[in-house]
């Protein structure tokens, strides 16, 4: 099975992901993931830390001569903050004396509403925020990103299958209903600084984000990850868990500060009655049409051959500079949030941390499905069903 893990704070000096059960002979190198970290940290509203992370991508194992060789895969991300950091964040002990000096390693208690850091506190026993929100930060997503890159390259080299994503909305600044882009379209949306596939509804999510800043205040909204290629029968109907729909919810929530997912038109669908809800079928030349894909692309836990479309609503950032009320976990008293340097919104990039786990729960129901060691034996595997799948088909 195709499992993921990653390891590493914010201000560590590393970021690590682990990927396992990748099949040998996909091809993939660190360029090839420097180049999703860039995706991710782009977007409009972002704070002063994407301007000068870097993001530095090292391949430990698992991948030689820009080939996956069939064993874990390991990539480490280089934190460029931890130089800074080396003190306050040191794995081994370090002089007490020296620490009590650094104004950077001041206690942290006073937590954010909306952010890991009360909970965290006394749910683990710290004193100090700082040992929360160090691994519960959207840091971690570059490691996600990083073993992404693998799955993404996979799904491509087995299917031709393509995973992009578009901002729907930020605040209230929405794109128009109904419009869903192409993996062609992924370098116009990639080039607006909101991620978004319409000029209007990129103004307005402008203008939005450009109100919060100077209210000092914060911002979250929709993405929408659209995968085009997959074949019909990734995932099953036969248990709950096995449900591709139900994975990807998983995956998707397990986002910070992703609040909601929909499956195709989800919420909007529930308002519909039945006639209205679902993709007719009619016959075509290749096998079944279908007039519409309200479902998003999954039936009964599965994939039906159209695109897969989903989407998660991101929660406004919680450290909000404005800041919120909250109590002092050392004196009890009343006190305003932490505040520190921040990002306004970070939808546009959440919107590829997204791309990123469909990706990877994708793979691993390919993978699960089709099985091999090789990708050389998986798309063999791939060619054999979407033959029999063909032929079951009247024409
Ligand atoms: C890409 C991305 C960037 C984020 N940046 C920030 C940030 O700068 N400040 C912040 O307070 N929260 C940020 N968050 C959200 C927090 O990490 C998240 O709210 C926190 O871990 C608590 O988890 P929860 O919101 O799921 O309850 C970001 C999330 C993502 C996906
Ligand atoms: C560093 C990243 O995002 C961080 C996510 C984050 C949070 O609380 O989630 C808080 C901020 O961290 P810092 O306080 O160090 O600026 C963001 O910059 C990143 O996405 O690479």
């Amino acid at each position: 099975m195709l499992r993921w893990i990653t390891a590493g704070e914010s201000h560590g000096p590393a970021l690590v992901a682990m990927l396992d059960g990748m099949v040998a002979g996909v091809a993939v190198t660190s360029d090839d993931i420097a180049t999703e970290l860039a995706r991710r940290r782009l977007g409009y509203g972002r704070g002063a830390r994407m301007k000068f992370e870097a993001d530095k991508v090292t391949i430990i194992g698992g991948v030689r001569h820009g080939r996956t060789m069939g064993g874990p895969i390991a990539i480490e991300v280089g934190n460029t903050e931890w130089p800074k950091w080396q003190t306050v964040m040191s794995a081994d002990p370090v002089d007490e004396a020296e620490l009590a000096d650094l104004a950077r390693n001041a206690p942290l208690t006073r937590p954010r509403p909306g952010h890991a850091d009360y909970s965290g506190m006394l749910k683990y026993g710290f004193d100090d925020a700082r040992n929360v929100l160090e691994r519960a930060s959207a840091r971690e997503t570059a490691a996600r990103v990083a073993a992404g890159t693998v799955a993404r390259a996979f799904l491509r080299q087995a299917f031709g299958a393509e995973v992009i994503s578009h901002v729907v909305s930020i605040g209230s600044a929405k794109a128009p209903d109904g419009v869903v882009p192409a993996p062609s379209d992924l370098a116009a949306i990639d080039a607006s600084p909101v991620r978004a596939f319409d000029k209007d509804a990129e103004a307005a999510m402008i203008a939005e984000i450009e109100a919060a800043k100077k209210d000092g205040d914060t911002l979250g909204g929709i993405v929408e990850v659209v995968v085009e290629g997959l074949p019909v029968g990734l995932g099953s109907f036969t248990s709950g868990e096995n449900r591709l729909d139900s994975k990807l919810a998983a995956a998707l929530m397990g986002i910070q500060a992703i609040k909601g997912v929909e499956v195709g038109d989800g919420f909007e669908t529930a308002r519909r009655r039945g006639s209205a809800a679902h993709d007719e079928m009619r016959p075509g030349p290749d096998g079944v049409l279908r007039s519409t894909n309200r479902a998003g692309g999954l039936e009964g836990g599965m994939t039906n051959g159209e695109p897969l479309r989903v989407r998660a609503a991101m929660k406004p950032i919680s450290t909000v500079p404005r800041a919120l009320a909250t109590v002092d976990m050392t004196t009890g008293e009343e006190a305003v949030a932490i505040h520190q340097r921040s990002d306004v919104c970070a939808v546009p990039a959440a919107g590829v941390v997204a791309e990123t786990m469909v990706a990877l729960v994708v793979a691993q129901a390919a993978l699960e499905k089709f099985g091999g060691d090789s990708l050389v034996e998986t798309t063999a595997n791939i060619k054999t069903y979407l033959e029999r799948v063909a032929s079951r088909i009247p024409r």
